[in-house]
């Protein structure tokens, strides 16, 4: 079944890490890698995070431009992207930014183990896609959203949905922004948690480019069996 271009857009210290070993958010980014952000969620049909980052962060996955969202409303598009959650267990508070900022979609992916009365709440503010017995079918759901239209998705992690994505084969390339500071910290998440591959199952990478970028390196990869 077909599923969506996918790319992961991340940033992370120069010892691999994404926020702090307590999961608090660290300004990585630079600002011209925050505008760089800014014109991926514009160009993308959907932006995916999952429910970690959600707890942790609070974001509104907007686009943060006046120009870029004018220019998604001139070519018949809401002003953001379809902004989507994975999210088991239905967790999501329903005050999140995700569902008080910005106009647009939102879509609430859950596993049948959400408690139904969580489920129905969420449906007031969001499209809630069920797939999955204890956690998301990320490969069925990722058909579902090319079946719905969604043919270019960004992914902004967080370490967990990350690694779900790439194990389950449906990333096609990895951008990485690497800051110049230093997280530390043996339980920091980093850009790809999860279980981790055995030796024989390591995806092999293509390396798109490497640019350095303010005062970091900005990489991109295609992940080969994409
Ligand atoms: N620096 C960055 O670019 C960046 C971007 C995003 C998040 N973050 C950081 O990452 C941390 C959040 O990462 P995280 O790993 O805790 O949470 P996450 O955002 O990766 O969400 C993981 C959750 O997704 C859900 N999920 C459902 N189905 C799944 C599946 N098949 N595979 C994997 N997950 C599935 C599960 O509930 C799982 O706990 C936060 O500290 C946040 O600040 C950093
Ligand atoms: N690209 C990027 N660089 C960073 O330095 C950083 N800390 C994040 N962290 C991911 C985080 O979840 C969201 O990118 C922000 O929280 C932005 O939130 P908005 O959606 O703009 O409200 N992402």
């Amino acid at each position: 079944m077909p599923t969506p271009f996918t790319f992961i857009n991340a940033a992370m210290s120069i010892d691999g890490k994404i926020s702090t070993r307590q999961r608090r958010q660290v300004r990585i980014s630079g600002d011209v890698d925050f505008e760089r952000m800014d014109e991926l969620r514009a160009s993308s049909d959907a932006v995916m995070v999952g429910i970690g980052t959600v707890l942790a962060d609070d974001p509104s996955l907007t686009v943060k431009s006046d120009g870029r969202r004018s220019e998604r409303l001139e070519k018949g598009l809401d002003e953001n992207p379809v902004r989507i959650v994975v999210d088991s267990k239905a967790r999501i508070p329903t005050d999140a930014d995700i569902f008080m900022k910005g106009a647009g979609k939102r879509i609430i992916a859950v596993s049948e183990s959400a408690a139904f009365d969580r489920v129905e709440s969420l449906r007031e503010n969001a499209m809630v896609i069920m797939v999955g017995g204890d956690q998301v079918d990320l490969s069925e759901l990722l058909s579902i959203l090319d079946e719905m239209g969604i043919h270019r998705l960004m992914v902004e992690g967080g370490a967990g949905l990350n690694w779900g994505l790439i194990k389950n084969g449906l990333v096609d390339e990895i951008y990485s922004f690497i800051g110049n500071l230093i997280i530390g910290g043996s339980t920091a998440p980093t850009l790809i948690d999860g279980d981790g591959f055995d030796e024989a199952d390591i995806p092999a990478c293509s390396l798109i480019s490497a640019e350095k970028m303010e005062e970091g390196v900005l990489l991109k990869w295609k992940l080969k069996s994409a």
